[in-house]
């Protein structure tokens, strides 16, 4: 198939303080959040003076496309749009119609299925392309990338990169923990057509990076960034728990690496880099945050590959993965289904 353009869809996030709270309420709306969570998490936001690295990281990906793109003859206009904040995934349709695109294919800022990582942004694009109305492009979403060299390659090496900053005396009592957005237990239960298949692909995309990285080292998957409010249960345990049992159980050493997500932005630098660090000093683990693909070649590169699978003659039998769990381009319409309210 043919298509006119390429959108980045993210997440979106504030760049001044007056806009933490209107994009809070973006994220928030009809989902439960109580108001203390959103008055704590605004303060997180308010502590980098209200602006959120991931728009700045989304335009720095944009341009690492572009240029790729380039480098590549591939003749592709990019466009940005986000789910919560500026630039608005429906003011960026309305530039593609304006701009006589009719078909588009949308990479998306995660590698997962799952309700929030997967189905919520279809839905998005599908409520931006309501907004602009009958003469709005096509827009299919490109597939999930979890087991991609592309994304596995660049958390193993940044992993690697980690353990090099600690001590190798302490090489034996040394761990990886691999860390993910936590979501609901009822989320998790309805990802994929068959169910869990949120963590069953972040269990695979950290087996890959630790077999890459550290086959010795002994590694855990957890989760971070709970939400909600506290009777609703969500995946655990919760990055900080775990750090404190390790400590107790004699770890000395640990490299945290987010492998749910794709760059450097505030549930990185503060979930991990302020509160999980503060967590390790008071348990007294060495800790080591591994860095994110970001704008690594390999993951620019791996956009590319994704846009090849589906417009070029046989792409769909290119596809380049690690992992062994199936995977589709066009999500079954019972896939990742809104996790039912409590
Ligand atoms: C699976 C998943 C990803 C990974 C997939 C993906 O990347 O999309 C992700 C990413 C992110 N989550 C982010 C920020 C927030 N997430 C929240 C709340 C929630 N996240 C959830 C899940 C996920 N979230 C869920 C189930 C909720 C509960 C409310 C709801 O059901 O939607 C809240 C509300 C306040 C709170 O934390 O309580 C905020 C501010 C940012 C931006 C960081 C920045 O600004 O740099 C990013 C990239
Ligand atoms: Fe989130």
């Amino acid at each position: 198939m043919a298509y006119d353009a390429l959108v980045l869809v993210s997440f979106g996030g504030p760049e001044r303080p007056e806009d933490v709270l209107p994009f809070l309420q973006n994220v928030t709306r009809g989902r439960g959040v109580p108001p203390e969570r959103l008055a704590e998490v605004a303060e997180h936001y308010q502590h980098f003076g209200g602006v959120s690295p991931i728009n700045q990281q989304c335009r720095d990906l944009l341009a690492a496309i572009r240029a790729d793109f380039a480098a590549h003859g591939v003749d592709l206009p990019v466009y940005w749009g986000n789910r919560n904040w500026h630039p608005m995934l429906a003011d960026t349709v309305a530039q593609l119609r304006d701009d006589g695109v009719r078909t588009a294919l949308a990479f998306v800022t995660s590698a997962y299925g799952g309700y929030s990582s997967c189905r919520q942004y279809q839905e998005d694009i599908a409520r931006a392309r309501a907004a602009v109305g009958p003469d709005a492009p096509v827009i299919d979403k490109l597939r999930q990338f979890w087991d991609h060299p592309g994304f596995v390659e660049p958390h193993a090496d940044a992993v690697r990169a980690a353990l090099a900053q600690l001590d190798p005396a302490r090489r034996a009592t040394t761990r990886l923990v691999f860390t993910a957005h936590s979501i609901p237990t009822s989320m998790a239960a309805n990802a994929g057509p068959h169910g869990n298949r949120y963590p069953a692909q972040l269990a695979e995309t950290a087996r890959l990076v630790r077999a890459a990285a550290a086959p010795d080292l002994p590694y855990d998957l957890v989760w971070q960034s709970r939400s909600g409010p506290p009777h609703v249960p969500w995946l655990e345990p919760d990055v900080n728990d775990h750090l404190a049992a390790l400590a107790e159980a004699g770890t000395t050493s640990v490299v945290v690496s987010p492998i749910g997500f794709v760059s450097d932005h505030l549930e990185v630098v503060w979930d991990l880099d302020t509160e999980a660090l503060e967590t390790a000093k008071r348990v007294g683990l060495d800790f080591v945050r591994a860095a994110t693909p970001g704008t690594d070649p390999r993951f620019v590169a791996m956009v590319r590959e994704l846009v090849a699978e589906r417009t070029e003659p046989g792409g769909e039998r290119r596809r380049r993965r690690l992992g062994e769990l199936p995977l589709w381009d066009t999500c079954p319409a019972v896939c990742c289904v809104p996790a039912r309210r409590p």
